[in-house]
């Protein structure tokens, strides 16, 4: 029977730890690692941030809108990027945020959580403000093949308060729904749920928060910091999957396996 994905996941944290390393190829980013901003740098980039990463932590998360940005070259640059953190043993979670009709999200579904698509990844991103019902597809999709998919819920942006805090007729939130459908799901769905987000105020209960997987992004660039995470998570911290892009990217190709390790002891403080 194929393993569940967040069976999968716990096997990767308790081995390698919870952060997640992002592969944010920002243009000002390449120039600053010496890099064109084109397909080859962006190759380049994610390579190396694939074999800083490798020895040193669990998981990866490309940003796809980086590499659209080049068209076929830049998709041609990822699948080759997916494939290298994939057979270094990293976890990756594409960072898709993908939703629509259920019959069109289910394409996603095949390009990015079937085994041997050329997208492959472990896990992506989705937006269920269509319903999470038009997931169902993607769902069972992911299910079947052992991958994961991570449902925004409360993200780290300023602006998400306006939808997200919206109460549905039982008085949830539509951030707390979200946790309790992934939560119905039984390790296939995970959540978003940003760094820079005040809990009680968008409605999401941290005991349950802690019976899924959380992405959670918003530490460095965006204000958080990893320190303050213990307080912000409470019950659910160790549900949470750290990310970090910017903050760690920004130390340049040198600086950047330091910057990673870090990161990595700053978290590991969190269970002492
Ligand atoms: O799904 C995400 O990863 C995501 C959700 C969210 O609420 N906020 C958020 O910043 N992200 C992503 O997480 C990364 C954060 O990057 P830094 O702010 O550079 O650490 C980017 O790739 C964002 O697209």
């Amino acid at each position: 029977m194929t393993e569940v994905f967040a069976a999968r996941l716990a096997a990767v944290v308790a081995e390698r730890g919870p952060l997640c390393v992002g592969i944010d190829a920002h243009a000002p980013l390449l120039r600053d690692w010496g890099l064109a901003d084109d397909a080859a740098g962006l190759r380049e980039f994610g390579l190396r941030v694939v074999d800083a990463a490798a020895p040193r932590i669990g998981i990866v998360k490309p940003q796809i809108a980086f590499f659209e940005r080049h068209g076929s070259a830049g998709y041609a640059a990822l699948e080759e990027i997916l494939t290298a953190a994939r057979a270094a043993g990293l976890l990756v979670i594409a960072d898709v945020k993908r939703g629509d009709v259920g019959s069109t999200v289910d394409a996603y579904g095949e390009a990015w959580l079937t085994p041997g698509s050329p997208l492959e990844a472990d896990a992506m991103t989705a937006v269920a403000y269509q319903g999470f019902g038009s997931l169902d597809g993607v769902l069972a999709r992911a299910a079947e093949n052992g991958k994961g998919v991570f449902v925004l819920a409360a993200t780290s942006n300023p602006e998400s308060a306006e939808v997200q805090t919206l109460r549905v007729p039982d008085g949830t939130t539509i951030a707390q729904r979200m946790v309790e459908h992934a939560r119905s799901t039984r390790g296939v769905a995970g959540v978003v749920v940003g760094a820079t987000v005040d809990l009680a105020a968008v409605g999401v209960d941290p005991s349950v928060l802690a019976e899924v997987p959380v992405l959670a992004p918003g530490f460095g660039a965006q204000g958080a910091s990893l320190a303050g995470a213990p307080a912000t998570f409470r019950a659910a911290l160790g549900a949470i999957l750290p990310n970090v892009s910017r903050s760690v990217l920004g130390a340049g190709p040198d600086g950047l396996a330091a910057a990673i390790d870090v990161a990595a002891r700053d978290v590991a403080s969190w269970a002492s």
